[in-house]
């Protein structure tokens, strides 16, 4: 099977003391569902967001569908961005565009032809089931609603993989349900996926491979998981954290 992402020894530190990954190494294959999980600062959405170079690592190399994207041009940005669909609650829609207005943001950063636009953004919010909404602002939508419109501004490049960060964060259990739902749709449909969640109760539903981090280690790899112990456990992270000062101290 073709290996669609590829982190190789791949480490990140914000500033001297804060290691957000360390030496993280694993690679995902066309067509797979993974959850990271891990508890709050494991450093899950420093992982995610090196997917699409909105961080880069300090030393080790990413490859994405056969490109290594650590030290590609900038000018390669948006092509990459084509490829990797991101939903990321935390940059929410803005309030004063419309949710078509909102889209548009995304189809312009990724430098989509403007022919495309009207086409393509109504075919994705009819895909994630809220195209009636296509003409209402944020506040006129519900939480769920939001949801699948992040998800729609995700998909609106069409991509082949799909990183979705805490996309369940704002919604009650029935609405993040049907949102993995959407999720493991568009994942037969060939999309590959990561997602980042905290929720331990629908990462067990869902059985999908698992991937936990502790402290920035990779610590687990499963298939088929229910949300791992470790990734609860505050002993391993310290532990982990004792090893490193224990370093410093050498
Ligand atoms: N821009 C930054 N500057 C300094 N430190 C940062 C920055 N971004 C993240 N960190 C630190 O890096 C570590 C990993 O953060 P990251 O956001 O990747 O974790 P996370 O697992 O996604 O956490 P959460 O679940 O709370 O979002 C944390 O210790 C965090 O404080």
């Amino acid at each position: 099977m073709a290996k669609e992402i590829i982190f190789d020894h791949v480490n990140k530190w914000y500033g001297e003391d804060c290691i957000a990954l360390e030496n993280v190494s694993f690679s995902i294959e066309k067509g797979e569902f993974v959850f990271v999980i891990g508890k709050s600062g494991a450093g899950k959405s420093t992982l995610l967001k090196m997917l699409s170079r909105q961080i880069s690592p300090d030393s080790g190399k990413i490859w994405i569908q056969g490109e290594e994207i650590s030290s590609m041009p900038k000018s390669r940005i948006p092509a990459l961005r084509r490829k990797i669909g991101q939903m990321q609650p935390e940059y929410g829609l803005l309030a004063h565009k419309n949710i078509y207005e909102n889209i548009e943001l995304t189809m312009c950063a990724t430098e989509q032809p403007r022919r495309l636009f009207e086409r393509r953004i109504r075919q994705t919010l009819r895909t994630v089931g809220v195209e009636h909404r296509m003409w209402a602002f944020p506040d006129e939508i519900s939480e769920g609603e939001a949801a699948r419109v992040l998800l729609a501004r995700a998909l609106v490049v069409n991509p082949k993989i799909l990183v979705a960060d805490e996309p369940t964060a704002n919604l009650d259990s029935d609405s993040a349900y049907d949102l993995m739902r959407l999720l493991e749709e568009l994942n037969r449909m060939g999309v590959t996926i990561m997602v980042g969640s905290h929720d331990r109760e629908l990462v067990s539903i869902m059985r999908k491979r698992v991937m936990t981090l502790s402290a920035g280690r990779l610590v687990a790899d499963e298939r088929h998981a229910v949300y791992n112990s470790m990734a609860a456990d505050w002993m391993e992270e310290r532990r982990i954290k004792n090893e490193r000062a224990k370093k410093q101290r050498i």
